[in-house]
């Protein structure tokens, strides 16, 4: 199995259960226009799974950490009932613009609020506000941040949320010690940070598909 094994099956599936999507088609197109690359949003395959996990849970509050165009928002935002609330943080000034744009466009305004600035500097205002705690927190930024993160992610939570932080094996990368980027130092910290955590129970599944071999981790709050 290979590259081009793992794109294909994920083109016939997509064929199968993705059904034209003019609103997301819109993101992606979008995202191209601004010169973003778009193979860093989640794959429609992804999308919808979360999507399906917020559903099958219920949730009404979702937290979201990395928004980029606002492909995933919508995926998850599409979960919510009609007074739920999607608030998403995103530190690229220019991608916030683009993400009300594209969340405009699919309709979805009264569901979603996209927070501009880095996510550390927001967690504080957010945890003032009242809003928390959320039934489901997706994690999609920057890697280093991912122990933190996790500490966030808990301190705006409650017992029974839905944790998942995506991007977490990186083509196996993880156990490349040789690559000792930010990324992956980041991510070892936030795997023994995360072994740790009395507060959460957790599992990492690793993926293949359109976008390679990775992973991603699923928690739920104790
Ligand atoms: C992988 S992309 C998110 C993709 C998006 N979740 C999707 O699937 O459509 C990561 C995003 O996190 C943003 N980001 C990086 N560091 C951040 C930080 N410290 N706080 C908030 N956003 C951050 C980046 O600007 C980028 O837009």
């Amino acid at each position: 199995m290979s590259q081009p094994m793992w794109t294909a099956v994920d083109d016939y599936l997509e064929a199968h259960f993705m059904p034209a999507d003019p609103a997301l088609e819109h993101v992606l197109q979008t995202t191209l226009d601004a010169g973003l690359p778009p193979h860093l949003a989640v794959s429609s395959l992804q999308g919808k799974f979360l999507q399906m996990l917020a559903q099958i849970h219920g949730a009404k509050k979702i937290l979201e950490i990395g928004t980029l165009a606002g492909y995933s928002t919508i995926w998850l935002a599409r979960a919510l009932p009609e007074d739920g609330r999607l608030i998403s943080l995103e530190a690229v000034p220019t991608n916030v613009t683009l993400a009300r744009k594209n969340i405009e466009f699919a309709g979805l305004s009264h569901l979603v609020e996209i927070h501009a600035g880095k996510a550390l500097d927001i967690f504080p205002e957010i945890e003032q506000s009242g809003i928390a705690p959320f039934d489901f927190i997706f994690i999609d930024a920057d890697k280093s941040g991912y122990k933190d993160y996790v500490d966030w992610a808990l301190k705006l939570s409650r017992p029974g949320t839905v944790i998942i932080l995506d991007n977490v094996i990186r083509g196996g990368g993880i156990v490349n010690f040789d690559n000792n980027t930010r990324t992956m130092t980041g991510l070892r910290e936030y795997f023994e940070h995360l072994a740790q955590q009395k507060k959460l129970t957790s599992t990492t599944l690793q993926t293949v598909g359109c976008k390679g071999h990775d992973g991603f981790t699923l928690a739920v709050v104790l």
